[in-house]
């Protein structure tokens, strides 16, 4: 960097001081920390965003939302040119540049890592940012920290793409990316006509009239969620849907709402009740990434039958198998690309998923906890599938993979106009275009959701019935030190301290489908616990007794 460069990032940084006695990390997740501490840092987040784009020469997103966490929280995350997860590579020193406690040790660690990765500043290609922000109050001032953080690199242009979800930036920067239309706008007309075109193509003796029409009522969190589903529908045909907990009812943020709440205490979000027994919802968290269905039970006192990521999972790898089963059968062999198909969990997916997906005969993957994780290991396949049992993810299709689906497309309907093989291959097209390639996205995973409950002619009952899950129970576990906890095998093994997973093995052994495991939390002060058996009672006595042998070899 030049003289005028570090003076410019020397006057700007010192409007911004780092709060005192914080410690600040990446995570699995971004920033995230009570909005009044995060100034600094999302003005910091802002220089590492520029930098990132001159070194990949590409259009970057920054997004400033806390997803679950309480409506006085904040956060802010990076979107690669991918339009995933910013590069693991770079995670140390976005904590490095958090964490600098003055405006020359900033300037320092900035010229010592642009040498580091040779980030050109020759003035070529200026850098270029796209900033978004989910409904929370403090979001308009933290914007404006990250366009200062961003436009001190001389030449750097921020735009301020306003209140979105993150999925919603994620596909916006993918989109410029590969130089395609990338507006609000797009996005919406690209979900609904792909959606559309998927409902055409279901077989007409199929009645459009099953169980899975009527209407479907979602809990927007009192988020950004519900407001884009509003705006998306009216392009919709074909799907009713009424939103509520959206965030002009004047409800608070993920208070007693949203899926993170429906998924971990399983009982209705505010709002829903005993009148909604039997129909078919689904729950937003508060920026829209993660979505679950769930089925308000009759006479009950607010309890539901959850239908979680796990069995969104279940159905697209049904629906997909079932496209690609049509399309190898009527392929003759020269023309045959047999696609792999592979489906990606974390240890916390319900054994009952695994176990029934197994059985389907796919290929079941399992990752260390996070997103980047599991995108990573699903764009291995020509069709990844990932979703944590949360709710959160989303279907990969390789490039290769979809160009061969529009070769095989283009040479079918010049052949036999209309045939199952050719609908097949443009139903796996349509599929691609609808489910977010960026990152998971509750919006185009709820279409469909929907459309695919249409062709089955599903309804959520008989969806939710695919298999049964074994009960679970999660724990949280207060220790000194986390960090004290190493594991091996995709989290499922704890390797340090020794003798604490013999322990585990030993409690476990005395439990019919017993399972177990435990590893320290990326976005809280605690270890997780997590056991599965064959009764709800044993499944609460196992995590029990896994979380007082944390609590002795750690407390
Ligand atoms: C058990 C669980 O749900 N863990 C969540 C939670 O991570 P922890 O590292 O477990 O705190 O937050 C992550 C980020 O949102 C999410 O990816 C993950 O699934
Ligand atoms: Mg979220």
């Amino acid at each position: 960097m030049n003289e005028e460069q570090s003076s410019v990032i020397l006057n700007t940084s010192s409007r911004f001081s780092p709060p005192q006695g914080v410690k600040l990390s990446y995570g699995t997740a971004g920033f995230r920390a009570d909005a009044s501490l995060l100034q600094s840092t999302v003005y910091r987040v802002g220089i590492l965003a520029a930098l990132r784009s001159l070194k990949t020469k590409s259009v970057i997103g920054v997004m400033i939302t806390a997803s679950h966490n309480q409506v006085s929280d904040n956060g802010v995350k990076i979107a690669d040119p991918s339009g995933g997860m910013l590069s693991q590579h770079w995670e140390p020193f976005a904590d490095a540049l958090a964490n600098a406690t003055s405006p020359h040790q900033l300037v320092k660690l900035i010229n010592e890592f642009v040498e580091k990765e040779n980030i050109p500043f020759d003035g070529i290609r200026p850098a270029e940012v796209l900033l978004g922000r989910d409904t929370r109050p403090s979001g308009d001032d933290l914007l404006e920290a990250a366009r200062q953080g961003v436009t001190s690199i001389i030449g750097a242009v921020a735009l301020d793409m306003g209140i979105l979800t993150t999925p919603q930036l994620h596909w916006m920067v993918r989109a410029r990316n590969k130089g395609l239309k990338a507006s609000e706008q797009d996005y919406f007309e690209q979900l609904s006509s792909s959606f559309r075109y998927l409902l055409d193509l279901i077989p007409s003796e199929r009645s459009k009239l099953g169980g899975a029409n009527e209407k479907l009522v979602v809990d927007g969190a009192n988020g950004v969620g519900g407001v884009k589903l509003k705006a998306l529908e009216k392009l919709l045909s074909g799907l009713v849907i009424e939103v509520r907990n959206s965030s002009e009812d004047g409800g608070v943020l993920n208070d007693g709402v949203g899926a993170d709440y429906v998924q971990k205490e399983k009982v209705v979000p505010h709002g829903f009740g005993s009148k909604d027994a039997g129909i078919r919802c689904a729950s937003l968290d508060g920026d829209a990434d993660r979505l679950v269905y769930f089925s308000v039970q009759p006479e009950s006192n607010g309890t539901i039958d959850l239908v979680d990521g796990d069995k969104i999972l279940s159905l697209f790898s049904l629906f997909i198998r079932e496209q690609l089963s049509i399309l190898n059968e009527k392929e003759d062999i020269k023309n045959l690309h047999q696609a792999r198909l592979g489906v990606v969990q974390t240890a916390y997916a319900n054994g009952a998923s695994t176990g029934y997906l197994k059985q389907l005969g796919l290929e079941v993957e399992l990752t260390p906890t996070g997103v980047k994780y599991l995108h990573e290991k699903a764009a291995e396949f020509d069709i990844g599938i990932y979703f944590e049992a949360n709710g959160h993810g989303t279907v990969l299709f390789s490039e290769y993979f979809t160009g061969w689906l529009e070769a095989r497309s283009n040479e079918l309907s010049s052949g036999s106009k209309g045939s199952e093989a050719e609908k097949a291959a443009l139903r796996l097209l349509a599929v691609s275009k609808l489910i977010n390639q960026a990152v998971g996205d509750a919006l185009s995973g709820l279409l469909l959701v929907e459309v695919i409950l249409q062709h089955m002619e599903w309804s959520i009952h008989r969806w939710n019935d695919l298999y049964h899950d074994l009960p679970s129970r999660q724990l949280k576990v207060k220790v000194a030190d986390r960090t004290a906890v190493v594991t091996a095998n995709a989290e499922t093994v704890v390797v340090s301290p020794p003798g604490l997973q013999e322990a585990i093995n030993e409690e476990t052994a005395k439990y019919p489908h017993g399972r177990s495991f435990v590893r320290p939390s990326g976005t809280e002060d605690v270890v997780r616990v997590y056991a599965e058996a064959s009764t709800q009672e044993t499944a609460d006595s196992l995590a029990n007794s896994v979380a007082k042998l944390v609590d002795r070899f750690l407390g």
